[in-house]
């Protein structure tokens, strides 16, 4: 698995923040030999990547061995300095080299300016459970790509949880609003619940620990019981009549959860258009 690598051909890392960070742990989980992988950050800490060579950590393109051709480049950094960034890397990229960003917004024919048409590009856009295995990405490219960039390209998003081929290019800043954004609505949702709890008349403490692993325990469920929809998880917990219809009446009228979420998931979609550049 993941046995696209080598020294002279290397996996290469253009920023190891939080994403970048949480991909790398991936790949380095999924067999990726440390010797085969670069890291580009200006602020990077190898100590930060456990099973890194720190002498592969560099603070720039041009401290990168010179000659050098990668394998794959993974843009990680803000869609703000992508312009910047992508022609830097212009040196490193060969006939063979997967350009992959995975930036909220970056279009597929924005990295192609970046890179001079060089090597083949790919967009992705990943979550934050990456970083223990557990995300999910949406993955494309334009229609020419071949098999073999294909499967390397969802292989690398594979080795940090799942990846979903997606056709349309037009359809990633969907994706982003539900899937790359998602883990904040989640988190937040915890916050809410918890805040809801000391509302009645809970210890903030006691509060906190209810609404966390509520949300744990009911995403392991929804991960064990493969055969269910989470509309059915979400039936097993309401008895008719009961207090959870009653939250449920709540959440699920015209104006409630539903309605909220959709204009959430909007407003995320719209932001991604908008940082296209
Ligand atoms: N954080 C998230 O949940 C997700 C983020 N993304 C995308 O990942 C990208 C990075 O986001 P985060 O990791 O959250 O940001 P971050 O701020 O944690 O990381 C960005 C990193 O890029 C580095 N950097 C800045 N300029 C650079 C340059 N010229 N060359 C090399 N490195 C440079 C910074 O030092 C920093 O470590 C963004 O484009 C974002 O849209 C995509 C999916 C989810
Ligand atoms: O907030 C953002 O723009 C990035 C993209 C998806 C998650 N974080």
């Amino acid at each position: 698995m993941l046995q696209y690598f080598s020294e002279t051909a290397p996996l290469l890392l253009v920023g190891c923040g939080h994403m970048g960070r949480a991909m790398a742990q991936g790949w380095l989980r999924a067999g990726v030999p440390a010797d085969h992988l670069y890291v580009v950050d200006p602020q990077a800490d190898p100590v930060s990547l456990p099973g890194s060579r720190a002498d592969h950590f560099v603070a720039s393109a041009g401290m990168l061995p010179r000659g050098m051709k990668a394998r794959a480049i993974v843009m990680a950094v803000k869609p703000q300095v992508m312009n910047d960034a992508l022609p830097l890397m212009a040196p490193f990229i060969g006939d063979d080299t997967l350009v992959l960003s995975v930036a909220a917004g970056v279009t597929l024919e924005q990295m192609a300016r970046g890179t001079g048409g060089e090597g083949t590009c790919v967009r992705v856009m990943p979550n934050t459970p990456a970083a223990i295995g557990e995300g999910i990405s949406g993955v494309t490219a334009a229609p020419g790509i071949s098999e073999v960039d294909r499967a390397l390209a969802l292989e690398l998003m594979d080795a940090t949880g799942e990846a979903v081929w997606i056709e349309h290019e037009d359809q990633m800043d969907a994706v982003t609003a539900v899937s790359g954004s998602g883990p904040a609505y989640v988190f937040y949702m915890v916050e809410c619940l918890a805040a809801a709890g000391v509302r009645q008349g809970l210890p903030e403490a006691t509060a906190m620990a209810l609404a966390r692993q509520t949300i744990i325990g009911a995403g392991h469920l929804l991960d064990a019981e493969t055969d269910l929809e989470a509309a059915e998880l979400r039936r097993r917990v309401t008895s008719p009549g009961g207090t959870t219809a009653a939250a449920l009446d709540v959440l699920m009228r015209d104006d409630g959860l539903g309605q909220l979420m959709e204009r959430a998931v909007a407003a995320a979609r719209k932001r991604g258009q908008e940082l296209a550049g």
